[in-house]
């Protein structure tokens, strides 16, 4: 038994894609501690206006907010010394500033930082204060944020194999393959629960149900499709179409228009929040954005999915996530322009037939981590110790995504 807390300094945010690995870190952690008996103390540096700001206090961990910048990639110099871009390097500094009186008085064992911009001072922070730094990459490249981060680091945990390939020799000698942390919840939706908390009573239960998604902030380019293919989707389906806070109410007033038997069957969302786990059980297929989390999230449950992916994602990821999977059958890309035709060719067959649903399903399954979250934590608890990494940790010979 243990008297002494485990502190943790977790950094990360923006988006979803960084926001949920950490927490579902945090919560991995908090529980294998319990076991020893040993409890967890949590301080999340994040930004003010990131998902982060919402999401760690509603989860009860105390959060404390730095100034950031966006860090903008170009290769023209013009555009890189912007005003933009100069005003928001100069918060960097200021950042690391804060972050470091944030470190210097929590005094953690350890540094967790999944990515986004605030992780950039909250890492440098962490160096300066010699508490080890494990950085979670979730896409296949290091996105900038751990790119800048993997010198400062005791460990890099990323979410895919084909990532060791594309690190340099030591960034390669400190990176385990984890896979992407799923919220545990997410994994343990139940469909029914859906129906009574989002109030789907005019959903008919005898066809199939679509999750639209476009990620944490809705996609322009998904709510064009659906809104061009609504009627035809509600010929074969009852929707679930989360759109994107800021595009709620443009959608709603469009929705308006529905003839009433078809409107029972269609529900819009602005963000799907606590009840996210049980929309992912009630759904039979999936359109989405390929984000990674989106991705980690829908291959541990094995969903069918028709992927629109967001072009300008760095490096293409999410072009190259989708395509990856589609190469085996366990989604399809719909990738370039995209027109509401092609989403109803893609959909069409899977909502007509229930094996090709289950042949897709299992397919996508074989690309899911449940086990990610724990790994990671593994991976925490090593840094903490000193322990250097294993060569070769985290091969599994398993499908991994693209390069
Ligand atoms: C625009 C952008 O920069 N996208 C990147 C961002 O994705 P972004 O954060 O937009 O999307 P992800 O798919 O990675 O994660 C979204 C997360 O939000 C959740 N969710 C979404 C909508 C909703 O209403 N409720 C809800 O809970 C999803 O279930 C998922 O857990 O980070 C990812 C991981 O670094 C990258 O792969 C993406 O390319």
């Amino acid at each position: 038994m243990h008297s002494a807390p485990f502190r943790l300094v977790v950094t990360g945010g923006g988006t979803g894609g960084h926001t949920y690995p950490a927490l579902t870190a945090v919560r991995t952690l908090e529980a294998r501690l319990a076991v020893e008996g040993r409890a967890l103390e949590v301080l999340w540096i994040g930004t003010a206006d990131g998902l982060e700001a919402r999401v760690a206090p509603a989860a009860g961990i105390a959060f404390t907010m730095v100034a950031t910048g966006k860090i903008r990639r170009s290769k023209n110099p013009l555009k890189l010394a912007s005003p933009a871009n100069v005003r928001d390097m100069a918060r960097v500094p200021l950042g690391v500033l804060q972050a470091r009186r944030a470190i210097d008085g929590f005094r953690p064992d350890v540094v967790l930082a999944t990515g986004g911009y605030v992780a950039v001072p909250a890492g440098l922070a962490a160096r300066m204060c010699h508490r080890p730094l494990v950085l979670h990459e979730q896409t296949v490249r290091l996105g900038l944020a751990n790119r800048k981060l993997a010198s400062a680091a005791a460990r890099i945990c990323v979410s895919s194999d084909s990532t060791l390939g594309l690190l340099s020799e030591s960034a390669r000698a400190i990176a385990v393959v984890t896979g992407n942390p799923v919220r545990p919840e997410v994994l343990s939706g139940q469909a029914d629960k859906a129906v009574q908390a989002l109030g789907l009573w005019g959903f008919d239960r005898r066809l199939p149900t679509v999750y639209v998604t476009g990620g944490a902030q809705g996609s322009q380019q998904i709510n064009e499709l659906v809104g061009e293919s609504v009627q035809w989707l509600l010929g074969r389906a009852n929707v679930i179409h989360q759109c994107g806070p800021a595009n709620e109410a443009g959608l709603r007033a469009r929705a308006a228009g529905l003839p009433a038997e078809l409107a029972a069957r269609y529900h819009l969302a602005g963000f799907v929040s606590g009840e996210l786990p049980d929309v992912l059980a009630l759904a039979d297929v999936v359109v989405s954005r390929s984000g990674a989390g989106t991705l980690a999230e829908l291959t541990a449950l094995g969903k069918p999915a028709v992927f629109v992916p967001l072009a300008s994602s760095a490096g293409n990821e999410q072009v190259h996530n989708a395509r990856h999977l589609e190469q085996s059958g366990a989604a399809v890309a719909l990738t370039g322009e995209v027109t509401a035709a092609q989403l109803q060719t893609a959909v069409g067959p899977l909502l007509a037939d229930a094996h090709l649903r289950r042949a897709m399903a299992e397919r996508a399954r074989a690309y899911g981590r449940p086990d990610a979250a724990d790994r990671l934590v593994d991976e925490i608890l090593a840094a903490v110790a000193g322990r250097p990494v294993t060569a070769g940790a985290g091969r599994r010979g398993e499908p991994s995504l693209p390069r």
